[in-house]
């Protein structure tokens, strides 16, 4: 009997493989006391053997997938297992202590480990300890008969069975074995649910129960356009989905033939159809589904992504690239938005209770002008090879708006010295992120160049319902009225002062809200490349006037997400293909 497991649908797709569980084993052992010394130091050997030449597989296999970078870190484990002073201290304590070789490794792991640790002032030698950590682990698993799970191995078709999914792990995968991934952790914004898009691999995320109820090995269908895996399934269930799977990449072809398409309604309005992205790998995607602008470049990533503060020079660079590879078209680039679920390991920030809520984005920014100056001069150095717009996030009040501001007239001024006119083209704009900024839009509207609605934000914010916690993922509604209202009143007040207003969360990309928020007379759309093509599609056969007075009737009358799903569905039979 096939069973199945419910979660969110975070990764449009099906994908049918066996299971493979990212959890790792049970490791845990007894501390014994041995007679046989020579037999013990014998398994420690063993056991570094194997793990050897179990990492030289793992290498060989990355090394077609992966980048220099990720194949690095396996030579350093290999070398690490043959650390001369590491094995004699462990084969001592084994002669020394009589214990068991599980316990002699442990001991001495740990130890090594927690003096690299201890090295504060050797960033280097600190990150070391957690390579020890590694090593030790896959020795033990050795030791104890038992299996590590490991992305980087993969090479036939999977679907990933994990807790949560990091952006480490993603880095290590190669994305042709990896048919669909289910997490037991997540909401649909959640960072590792944007990745899956952005990897264009489907996903089912925040089930609660996939790792405890999914088996290594096991059979699966992933459903992620309707949020569900099915175990163990039928032979009817499997001809089932292959169909759907068949139907879904004939619909994705049908949509590909509109890569170079404008973003158009039915009745011909011109709208502009945006990509996110997180850094210039993934420009790539952005210009395979043809996306009429960069809307929200994460900057963040180029600071988590290094050990340190990426360098003036360093960034711009990087925010060069996009600009120079969009060809003239609008890049709108994000201050970083450091703190909150995005912590950087080299900035050390205070506990929180609420880091939501606390210090974080633009709070940081102007707390710590160096990094946000540093970030600024770069923005404006590569605003001469293409249309950049920069963006602030978590913007709450006027005042803070103003601050930012001034902190990029005065870097401007310092650049024009040596070059006049840099940067003058620059517009500004903010996040509406935060309910206070969404509803104070008419007073911001006058003094910003442009709106980007961050409703992955602005509904965690306004629903006081954390964006990554399943167990109130109810509450993430984008159709909710309350929200709409919000929305249109930012759309209104932007365009009362001539402005832009775009958007920026997932909700861009959601085909329930596209005919809303088309109907409200939103300007841009931005979403996970993999969504673009689809919602140009859908564009395409939306009125603007149909779709505005669909908007006035759910204001109207509607007081719930369900209602305003019901009452858009049946209004746009007949309208819609
Ligand atoms: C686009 C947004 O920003 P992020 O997902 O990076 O917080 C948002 O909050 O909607
Ligand atoms: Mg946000």
């Amino acid at each position: 009997m096939s069973k199945t497991i419910s979660g969110i649908a975070a990764s449009d797709g099906i994908g049918i493989a066996k299971a493979y569980l990212l959890v790792d084993p049970d490791l845990s052992f007894e501390k014994q006391t041995i007679s046989d010394v020579d037999a013990e130091i014998k398994r420690i050997h063993d056991s570094f053997n194997a793990s050897t030449a179990e990492l030289q597989k793992i290498k060989e296999n990355a090394k077609a997938s992966l980048g220099d970078e990720e194949v690095a870190v396996f030579d350093a484990h290999i070398a690490m297992l043959s650390d001369p002073d590491m094995i004699k201290q462990i084969e001592d304590e084994i002669k020394n202590d009589k214990v068991n070789a599980e316990q002699a490794l442990t001991d001495v792991t740990t130890n090594f480990a927690e003096t690299l640790a201890a090295m504060k002032d050797n960033k280097y030698m600190q990150e070391r300890a957690a390579d020890v950590k590694d090593v030790a682990k896959r020795a033990l698993s050795h030791l104890l008969g038992k299996e590590l799970p490991n992305l980087a191995s993969i090479n036939s078709p999977v679907i990933i069975v994990a807790h949560e999914i990091t952006p480490s792990d993603t880095s290590q995968m190669n994305k042709k074995y990896i048919k669909g991934m289910i997490t037991d952790m997540g909401g649909r914004t959640s960072h590792s649910a944007i990745m899956s898009r952005t990897l264009e691999i489907p996903a089912v995320v925040g089930s609660e129960t996939a790792t405890s109820e999914i088996s290594n090995g096991d059979q699966l269908i992933l459903d992620g356009l309707n949020g569900v895996a099915i175990v163990a399934p039928s032979q009817e269930e499997v001809n089932d989905y292959e169909q759907k799977a068949k139907h879904f990449a004939a619909q994705r072809a049908e949509w590909a033939k509109l890569v170079d398409a404008p973003s158009v309604s039915k009745d011909g309005k011109e709208f502009e159809i945006a990509a996110n992205i997180g850094t210039p790998a993934d420009m790539d995607d952005v210009h395979k589904a043809g996306a009429d602008a960069v809307g929200l470049f994460r900057t963040e990533f180029l600071y988590m992504d290094s050990d340190a503060l990426p360098t003036e020079d360093q960034q711009f660079n990087a925010y060069k690239t996009v600009a120079e590879s969009m060809n003239g078209k609008p890049v709108v680039i994000r201050t970083m938005d450091i703190g909150g679920d995005k912590p950087l390991p080299y900035l050390p920030l205070p506990e929180e209770m609420n880091p939501f809520l606390g210090y974080r984005a633009i709070r940081i920014s102007l707390d710590r002008q160096n990094i946000f100056r540093t970030q600024l001069r770069a923005l404006i150095r590569a605003s001469k090879y293409g249309q950049i717009r920069i963006m602030f996030p978590m913007i709450a009040t006027l005042d803070e708006f103003r601050k930012a501001k001034k902190v990029f007239m005065e870097e401007k001024q310092n650049l024009q010295k040596d070059d006049p006119k840099i940067g003058d083209d620059i517009k500004l704009g903010i996040m509406i992120e935060i309910p206070a900024a969404a509803i104070f839009a008419d007073q911001f509207a006058k003094e910003v160049d442009f709106f980007s609605i961050g409703t992955n934000d602005l509904i965690q914010y306004s629903f006081a319902a954390d964006r990554g916690n399943d167990a109130v993922s109810y509450l993430y509604q984008p159709l909710n009225p309350a929200l709409l209202r919000l929305i249109k009143h930012v759309i209104d007040s932007a365009h009362a002062e001539g402005k832009i207003a775009a958007m920026c969360g997932e909700m861009a990309g959601d085909q329930r809200a596209l005919p809303l928020l088309l109907g409200m007379g939103l300007d841009e759309y931005s979403m996970s490349a993999s969504s673009i093509l689809r919602s140009r599609s859908q564009m395409r056969g939306l009125t603007t006037d149909e779709c505005a007075a669909i908007v006035d009737e759910v204001l109207a009358k509607c007081q719930t997400a369900d209602e305003v799903e019901t009452l858009v569905n049946s209004r746009l039979s007949g309208v819609t293909q």
